[in-house]
């Protein structure tokens, strides 16, 4: 039998491909039968199971050809009216309690990507026991086509609109109504103003709207379909926030908001034009959760993530949880107890009532309510919170090395010779979760490990004082190179 030649991976986030390489209708359609295989295993083929698709190039085409696949194969189909946030069609399974969702999208990828991502009857990105399931019907459905078999099924969709089997589905409305219910729905002050950057991606169609409806008054950046996302990224880092920063700081006294291609991400532009870190939005949202709020779950961080969180958590007398990187981890903790803000240093965040599914839409929502209710800048919050539980600079610095054999010595030697000593001081705690991650006692840190998405080696770093995080990146950066990096 022929070996498949084509590997799909469900790995971290979904599959992600090239267009028209990899990702092709051809494969688009096998996934597509390899997950209507699975839901009928999983007893879940009785249920509507909703297609959604971002702004990508093609993308609601791709949603289609989805759509006719489960439709031949009987699955009641719920087709979104338009391109859609990931963490809407999340909440839309929740609320229709469908069987699960397939999301067309390839998140802040640069715009010759495209990929597709099975959200589970939980609303929450799939657990490694989903996936795993679905590579292996992948693996049987390839197996099966090499033999000469036909195995994908598939129905017209006018067909299938006519048989009752194909919908289309408008999530907004119950979304925004449930979005609102944890945000807040007291307008906030008058006066209030935001550049709000959607990167030419879904966010455009939530978030203005959302602010306005608080008497916000909203200056809109690329809000417009581009597939090119204007030759950049849909990815809300400094990098790609430039346009924004320097709006906001024309503006005088405007916050900046950004959200990624499928609005599961943020960025936040303080009043004066300085780009906040997602480290240092999440601790302005754990203190204001915790101590405005009062809300009293656990907090839940990746092992990436800032440790001002868990300073917060003993400070308020809450659990701190640490998972490796990947939504899926902070999300598996939110189905299980209640979590207070679950976080990662990617720009994901969600809190207590929400998704256990990052979203970028509700993360500015907050920020704005946090910030204009509070009447100070962002980072006059930020120092106030280091005061009280110390200051934390961060750094994260993404080394390019394609060898897994490279990437696997260099892992393995810090894990089986761990230092005793780092850039002066002792090593307190080793932690092996994801990669290496070295403990000083001072309580700085980092840690190094392989993504999952990207060829690179990531290395985190903080530390009380920019001096301290140097030091550490000095010596791991020599480490590397000793290595054969
Ligand atoms: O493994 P990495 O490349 O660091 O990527 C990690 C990120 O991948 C995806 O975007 C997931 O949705 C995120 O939850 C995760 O943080």
């Amino acid at each position: 039998m022929e070996v498949p030649s084509v590997t799909i991976r469900f790995g971290t986030d979904g599959w992600r491909a090239v267009i028209a390489d990899q990702f092709t209708y051809h494969n688009v359609r096998l996934v597509t039968q390899a997950i209507a295989n699975y839901l009928g295993e999983a007893g879940l083929g009785r249920r509507e199971v909703l297609v959604g698709y971002d702004t990508r190039f093609a993308a609601e085409h791709f949603a289609q050809e989805v759509s006719r696949v489960l439709a031949g194969n009987s699955l009641a189909v719920g087709l979104t009216a338009s391109d859609v946030p990931t963490p809407v069609l999340a909440h839309a399974v929740l609320h229709r309690r469908a069987a699960g969702a397939i999301m067309l999208t390839a998140s802040h990828n640069p715009p010759q990507y495209l990929g597709l991502k099975f959200i589970p009857e939980y609303g929450g990105p799939a657990q490694s026991d989903v996936t795993a399931a679905i590579e292996e019907q992948i693996v049987r459905v390839q197996r099966a086509e090499a033999s000469g078999n036909m195995v994908v099924r598939t129905l017209d969709l006018e067909q299938g609109r006519r048989q009752g089997l194909v919908d289309t589905v408008d999530p907004r409305i119950d979304y925004v109504e449930h979005l609102m219910s944890v945000v807040g729905t007291a307008p906030l002050s008058r006066g209030v103003e935001v550049v709000y950057d959607a990167m030419y991606g879904t966010g455009r169609h939530y978030v203005a709207e959302a602010l306005e409806n608080l008497g916000v008054r909203v200056h809109r950046l690329h809000d417009r379909r581009d597939p090119l996302f204007g030759g950049g990224a849909p990815e809300p880092t400094a990098q790609h926030l430039q346009e924004l920063i320097r709006a906001v700081r024309s503006r005088q006294g405007a916050l900046g908001l950004a959200t990624d291609g499928d609005a599961d991400r943020f960025g936040v532009v303080d009043e004066d034009g300085t780009y906040l870190t997602p480290n240092e939005v999440l601790a302005i949202v754990a203190d204001y959760l915790l101590g405005v709020r009062q809300m009293r779950g656990s907090i839940v961080r990746t092992v990436a993530t800032t440790h001002v969180l868990d300073r917060l958590a003993a400070q308020f007398g809450v659990t701190a949880r640490e998972t490796p990187v990947g939504f899926k981890h902070v999300g598996a903790w939110m189905r299980r107890e209640n979590v207070t803000l679950g976080g990662e240093e990617s720009g994901g965040m969600s809190i207590a009532g929400h998704i256990p599914e990052k979203d970028g839409i509700l993360a500015v929502l907050l920020v704005t309510r946090i910030w204009a209710e509070g009447g100070i800048s962002l980072r006059r919050r930020l120092a106030a919170i280091h005061e009280r539980v110390g200051p934390a600079t961060g750094r994260r610095v993404d080394m390019p090395i394609a060898s897994d054999e490279v990437k696997r010595r260099i892992l393995d030697h810090l894990a089986s010779q761990p230092p005793d000593r780092w850039a002066g001081q002792r090593v307190d705690k080793v932690v092996v979760m994801d990669g290496v991650k070295v403990i000083l006692e001072s309580g700085a840190w980092w840690l190094l490990r392989a993504s999952g998405t990207e060829p690179l080696m990531r290395l985190y770093l903080e530390a009380p004082d920019a001096g301290l995080v140097d030091g550490m990146e000095r010596e791991v950066r020599q480490l590397v190179a000793r290595m054969g990096a």
